[in-house]
């Protein structure tokens, strides 16, 4: 077994990541680590962790005895806490923003906050296994990617691929539920604001454009620019996001392309025929669901993508890309089956 800690012990990223490490076959975790709750007992803190965690939160020397450390802190703190870090032989895999971007000014204008060091940024492997598999082995440093952007790639990547849609025309719709926006506090979030509510929020300043270009444009070879609009949801977890784009190709060539970029896919399930996917269809679970559909009498292509944000879009992806970097078989952990309803 190898020992884990995780970081930013008392948030919601943090807490999914328990839940799935108490089920892992080759990690432990040992260490949680919290600076506002340090040697407290977590299942005070926590009752739902009685008789599983017997043990307190710690504070940041604790981590450097662990050989994985998931840091589930927010952008701006992460990448902070790697250099007191990076003198272990500790494997980091970051849940922040703070690493997932290859160009600092691009970070500090879309974050609005100071950009990390740059060799640290260029150190870090972007962890999207469906797109960059190969480059997460044997990562030391590993970035885990948005949750949003978790779900627009995945929904297009076989079809910007294959360029069967032309480039420039692609518009996602994105909707989350409230535990994205983490546990503090705030007037964006509190009941009465959600409750029977949908509100669209951050018009064209989505921290997750620029990732989504990035990996769209690599995976088309030229420049693809994106419209994201996310929108905020009555409900607690779950992501879903839809895509359009002007379709140039038939129907047959886009199946085809998604079926080989997914069909070997352990977490990406794809479907061409029967109900577009619902958030309800991946809760709980690290699945991200696909729907495709090409209408050929308006040329438009439609993807719908759902994800649960705190699983394939943060602590489920991260044991994923923990899984791929030790050599684990890909599922170790992770083979929670929806909960439904
Ligand atoms: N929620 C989601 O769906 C997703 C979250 N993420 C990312 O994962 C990370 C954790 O997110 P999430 O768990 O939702 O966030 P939360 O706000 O729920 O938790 C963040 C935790 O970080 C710790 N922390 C450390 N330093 C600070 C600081 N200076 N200010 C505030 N908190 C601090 C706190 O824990 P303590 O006091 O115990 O140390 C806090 O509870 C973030 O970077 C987020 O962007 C990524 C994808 C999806
Ligand atoms: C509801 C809500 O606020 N959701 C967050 C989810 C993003 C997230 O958690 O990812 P980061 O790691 O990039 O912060 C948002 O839209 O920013």
């Amino acid at each position: 077994m190898k020992k884990a800690a995780v970081v930013g012990g008392t948030g919601y990223a943090a807490l999914e990541l328990i839940r799935i490490l108490e089920n892992h076959p080759f990690l432990e975790l040992t260490t949680v680590i919290s600076q506002s709750e340090e040697g407290n007992d977590i299942a005070e803190r926590y009752p739902h962790l009685h008789t599983i965690r017997t043990d307190s939160f710690k504070n940041m020397e604790a981590a450097a005895a662990c050989d994985v450390i998931f840091l589930a802190a927010p952008a701006g703190v992460a990448s902070k806490l790697i250099p007191a870090l990076s003198a272990s032989k500790s494997q980091i895999i970051d849940l922040s923003g703070d690493l997932r971007l290859e160009d600092s000014e691009t970070y500090e204008k879309w974050y609005g906050l100071e950009p990390p060091d740059k060799a640290m940024q260029q150190q870090a492997v972007y962890g999207l296994p469906e797109v960059n598999r190969e480059s997460i082995r044997g990562a030391k440093l590993l970035s885990n990617p948005g949750c949003f952007a978790t779900a627009a790639i995945l929904g297009m990547y076989p079809a910007v691929k294959q360029q069967l849609i032309e480039p420039g025309t692609i518009m996602m719709d994105g909707k989350t539920g409230v535990s994205g926006a983490g546990r503090k506090m705030s007037m964006m979030t509190h009941f009465s604001e959600t409750n029977e509510n949908i509100k669209a929020y951050r018009t064209g300043a989505h921290q997750h454009v620029p990732e989504i270009e990035e990996h769209l444009g690599k995976a088309a070879g030229i420049k693809t620019p994106v419209y994201l609009q996310t929108h905020l949801m009555p409900m607690t977890r779950g992501i879903m996001v839809t895509s359009y784009g002007r379709l140039a190709c038939s129907a047959t060539e886009l199946q085809d392309a998604y079926k080989t970029a997914y069909e070997h896919e352990p977490f990406t399930r794809y479907r061409i025929s029967g109900p577009m996917p619902q958030t309800k269809d991946v809760y709980g679970s690290s699945y991200c669901d696909i729907g495709v559909f090409a209408d050929e009498r308006s040329g438009t292509l439609m993807t719908v993508a759902v994800i649960d944000n705190l699983m394939k879009g943060a602590a489920g992806q991260a044991v994923q890309n923990c899984n791929i970097m030790n050599d684990w078989p890909e599922h170790s952990g992770l083979q929670m089956v929806p909960q439904y309803p």
